[in-house]
């Protein structure tokens, strides 16, 4: 990972994406710094999957643009989790193995990274079953996993824990900890509070597709500048 030229800073530029005369996002400007979680925030509708999307490159902006700093269009060094991950009806252990017989790597190359990842994630006693019938937990946890197997520099994560009870949460929320400590940088919406108080080095708040706040962590939490920032931390802000 330290050998090729880094992919980050990420800038988007007046970035707008619309759906007819709607606009999904506006006029999105913001740069994505190394080594800081980005988290992303704002109500239902507000576009958070949209702007994950778009710097994923899985969709292209209406107008304005997304510059890597490797200057590639979409970089082989980051990944992205769905909200709703697929998984492959094969057993854990070919999900891992999946994407990286997709990039080519060597078979031993390949065994050593789901050994690493299988270990890692407390995956081992699952390896060899299906994975559609892990729980919802156990799958994220497995989809988190298998994009750790990519060693990405930036991993967008739509929504980790959306579905999972406080434990399985909790070990989400310990797996990208554990990325970010690697210094994996990790882009990623939440609706939990806590979660983006306990993970957010930044924070993107974004409102009807607006960016209205992009901030150190602590001075959102602490002094929000919008009144929908306010609104939204106290619980007021519906959509
Ligand atoms: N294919 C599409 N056609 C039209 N509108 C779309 C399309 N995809 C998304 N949108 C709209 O774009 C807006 C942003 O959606 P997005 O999924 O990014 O919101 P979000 O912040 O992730 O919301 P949630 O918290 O509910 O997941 C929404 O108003 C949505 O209806």
């Amino acid at each position: 990972m330290m050998a090729r030229k880094s992919v980050l800073p990420l800038r988007l530029e007046n970035v707008c994406l619309a759906y007819g005369t709607r606009m999904a996002l506006s006029d999105i400007s913001l740069t994505v710094r190394p080594g800081r979680t980005l988290v992303v925030m704002g109500p239902n509708g507000a576009g958070k999957s949209m702007f994950l999307r778009l710097c994923h490159g899985l969709i292209a902006p209406t107008t304005g643009r997304i510059l890597w700093a490797s200057g590639e269009a979409r970089p082989q060094a980051q990944a992205m989790v769905l909200q709703r991950p697929v998984m492959l009806r094969r057993s854990v252990a070919a999900n891992l193995d999946y994407p990286l017989v997709l990039a080519g790597l060597p078979r031993a190359e390949r065994a050593a990274r789901v050994a690493a990842a299988l270990e890692r994630f407390g995956l081992g006693e699952m390896a060899d079953r299906p994975a559609r019938l892990l729980s919802g937990g156990e799958q994220q946890r497995l989809a988190l996993a298998r994009a750790w197997t990519m060693r990405p520099e930036v991993l967008f994560l739509d929504e980790p824990s959306s579905s999972l009870d406080p434990s399985a949460t909790r070990r989400i929320e310990e797996m990208i900890e554990s990325f970010a400590a690697d210094g994996i940088t990790i882009v990623m919406s939440t609706h939990d509070l806590g979660q983006a108080r306990r993970l957010a080095r930044d924070v993107a708040f974004l409102h009807r597709g607006r960016l209205l706040e992009s901030t150190p962590a602590d001075a959102f939490f602490a002094r929000p500048e919008s009144a929908e920032a306010r609104a939204f931390l106290a619980g007021d802000l519906i959509w």
